[in-house]
C-alpha cells in the first residue's frame, strides 16, 4: 500500500509500511498534529531539519483531515482509497486490554466522544498517542497494519444486512422491569419431580427472561442435577459444569473478583449458550459480589421507541468477538455478528450479543459508520444501566436466565466466593420447552411452519 503526500509542494509516495513516518525522515521524535481548518498538519518536533508534511485538498479530496475529534486519520492510500483510523477505544495498551485475559479492560462508554489526539510519537514497536482525556494510547505496528479501514464500509454488509423494512423489527413482547421482589420463582422439589412444573419453569424463563429456583441443596451435585433436568450441560473451553472462584483458573475476568458490567456470555461462539445457571454456594470473609440482570429485549424496545435509527445501527453492523485469554486458544464466531439479531423467518429480534470486554476491533467500516454505531451503542448502554436489577444471590436459590436476552454482571467483591453453574445450548432448551408445552405430535406436525403465531411451536425461538 502506498501513501501519497505533497511534501513542500512536491508529491511523494511512500510505501505504507507502519514506519512510513521514518521514511519521511522523521526519526523517533514527537510528531505534532495541528488542525488547520480541514487540514491535518503533521510536523516534527526535533533538532533535525523538519520535512514539513502538509496534507492538503487535492482534486477535491483531502489527503488527510480530522474526520472526527477522536479519530486520527493518517493519509489514505490514494488508489485503494483506504485510510487508517485510530480510536482511543481500540487502544492496545495494558490499561485498555487486560494483559492476561486480552479482554477490553476500559469502559468504552466512559471515553468522551470529543476526545482528540494531541500528539503522536512513533516508538520502536508502535505509535504512542497522547489523547486529550490524558490517556496515552499505544498501537503496535503489527496491530496497526491489519487495522486499515475501508472508507466506504463493508458494501456487502450494507446491502445484505439492511433491515427488511424501514426499521429493523422489534424484540418479542417484553415485561416491564420487575422489582427484585417480583422476580419469577419456582420450587426445586416441584421442578425435579413434576414435568408440568418443569414446563412452567421453562416457560417462565422464556416469557420473563429469568427465574429463581428456591430450595436447591447447596451442593454442586444438586445444582448439576437441576441443570440436567432441562438438558445436558453445554461443554466449552471452561469445561462443563463449573464450580469456580476468583483464581484465574481460566484467563477470563469472570475468574477474578473484579466488577463485571452487564453483558451476555459467549459472544465469541458461533452459537452462544442459551441458558446460564448460577448458584452461589458460599461467600465468606468479604462483601460485594452482588449480581445484576437487565432485560436486553426491554432495553432494545425502549431504544427503538426513543431512536429507531440507533436501534437499526445495532441490528445492522456485525462485529468480531473473541475469547483469547487462554494461551492455546483464540475463539471467534464463524462470521461477525451484530448486537441485535433479527430472526429471518419470524421477523423479530431473537438474540442479543452485548459484551464490550470480548468485542474485538472492527475494521470493515468507515469513520462515519463508526460514529453512528458508537452513538447508538452509547444510547443503548445508558438505557441498560437505567434498567439494571441488582440483588445478592443466596445459597439455596439458583438463578437461571436466557443468555440471548438477559444481560448479567457482578459487583466487585472481597473474600472467598464460590459460584457453580452451567450452560445449556439453545437448541436443546428450545426443543425441551416446545415438547413440554405443545407435545411431540404438534411439534412434528408443524415442522417447517414459519408463521409467527402462538399455536406454532416454531414461534418459540
Ligand atoms: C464459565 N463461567 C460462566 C464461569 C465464566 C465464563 C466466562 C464468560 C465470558 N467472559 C463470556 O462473556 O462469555
Ligand atoms: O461471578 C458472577 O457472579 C458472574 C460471573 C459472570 O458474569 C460470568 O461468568 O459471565
Amino acid at each position: 500500500m502506498a501513501y501519497s503526500f505533497e511534501v513542500e509542494g512536491v508529491e511523494q509516495t511512500y510505501q505504507a509500511t507502519p514506519l512510513f513516518y521514518q521514511q519521511l525522515g522523521m526519526s523517533s521524535s514527537k510528531i505534532i498534529l495541528e488542525e488547520e481548518a480541514n487540514y491535518l498538519k503533521i510536523s516534527q518536533e526535533s533538532p533535525a531539519p523538519k520535512p514539513q508534511l502538509t496534507t492538503r485538498e487535492w482534486k477535491g479530496r483531502y489527503e488527510a483531515a480530522w474526520s472526527r475529534p477522536d479519530i486520527l486519520k493518517i493519509p489514505r492510500v490514494r488508489r485503494g482509497n483506504k485510510e487508517v483510523t485510530l480510536q482511543l477505544e481500540n487502544c492496545q495498551c495494558p490499561k485498555c486490554i487486560h494483559p492476561d485475559t486480552k479482554q477490553r479492560a476500559s469502559d468504552t462508554f466512559a471515553i468522551p466522544l470529543k476526545v482528540k489526539a494531541n500528539s503522536v510519537e512513533h516508538k520502536e514497536t508502535g505509535l504512542e498517542i497522547s489523547w486529550s482525556d490524558n490517556h496515552t494510547g499505544f498501537y503496535p505496528y503489527e496491530w496497526l497494519h491489519p487495522h486499515t479501514q475501508n472508507k466506504h464500509g463493508d458494501r456487502l454488509e450494507q446491502n445484505r444486512l439492511k433491515p427488511a423494512r424501514d426499521t429493523a423489527p422489534g424484540p418479542r413482547t417484553f415485561n416491564p422491569v420487575p422489582a427484585s421482589d417480583q422476580s419469577p420463582r419456582i420450587s426445586y422439589d416441584e421442578v425435579m419431580s413434576d414435568d408440568k412444573r418443569l414446563s412452567v419453569w421453562l416457560q417462565l424463563i422464556w416469557t420473563r427472561g429469568f427465574c429463581f429456583v428456591d430450595g436447591v441443596p447447596t451442593t454442586p451435585e444438586a445444582t448439576k442435577g437441576l441443570i440436567e433436568r432441562i438438558a445436558f450441560i453445554r461443554h466449552t473451553h471452561y469445561g462443563g459444569f463449573w464450580d469456580f472462584t476468583a483464581d484465574l483458573t481460566f484467563k477470563d475476568t469472570a475468574y477474578t473478583n473484579e466488577f463485571l458490567g452487564a453483558h451476555t456470555d459467549n459472544t465469541y461462539f458461533t452459537d452462544p449458550a442459551r441458558l446460564q445457571l448460577f448458584h452461589l454456594l458460599s461467600h465468606t470473609d468479604g462483601s460485594g459480589g452482588e449480581n445484576l440482570l437487565v432485560d436486553g429485549f426491554a432495553a432494545a424496545a425502549q431504544l427503538r421507541s426513543e431512536n429507531p435509527t440507533h436501534y437499526d445501527e445495532l441490528a445492522r453492523h456485525r462485529h468480531p468477538w473473541h475469547a483469547s485469554g487462554n494461551d492455546d486458544s483464540c475463539i471467534q464466531p464463524s462470521a461477525q455478528a451484530p448486537v441485535f439479531s433479527i430472526h429471518p423467518d419470524l421477523d423479530k429480534m431473537y438474540q442479543i450479543r452485548w459484551n464490550d470486554y470480548d468485542r474485538a476491533p472492527k475494521v470493515n467500516w468507515s469513520a462515519e459508520e463508526q460514529l453512528a454505531w458508537y452513538r447508538a451503542a452509547r444510547h443503548y448502554n445508558e438505557i441498560l444501566q437505567s434498567r439494571e436489577m441488582w440483588q445478592k444471590l443466596e445459597p439455596g436459590s439458583a438463578l437461571i436466565f436466557d443468555n440471548w436476552r438477559m444481560l448479567h454482571g457482578r459487583s466487585q467483591f472481597t473474600g472467598k466466593r464460590r459460584m457453580c453453574g452451567g450452560y445449556i445450548n439453545n437448541d436443546d432448551y428450545i426443543s425441551r420447552l416446545r415438547m413440554l408445552k405443545y407435545g411431540r405430535e404438534c411439534v412434528l406436525n408443524n415442522l417447517g411452519n414459519v408463521r409467527n403465531v402462538s399455536s406454532n411451536p416454531y414461534s418459540i425461538v
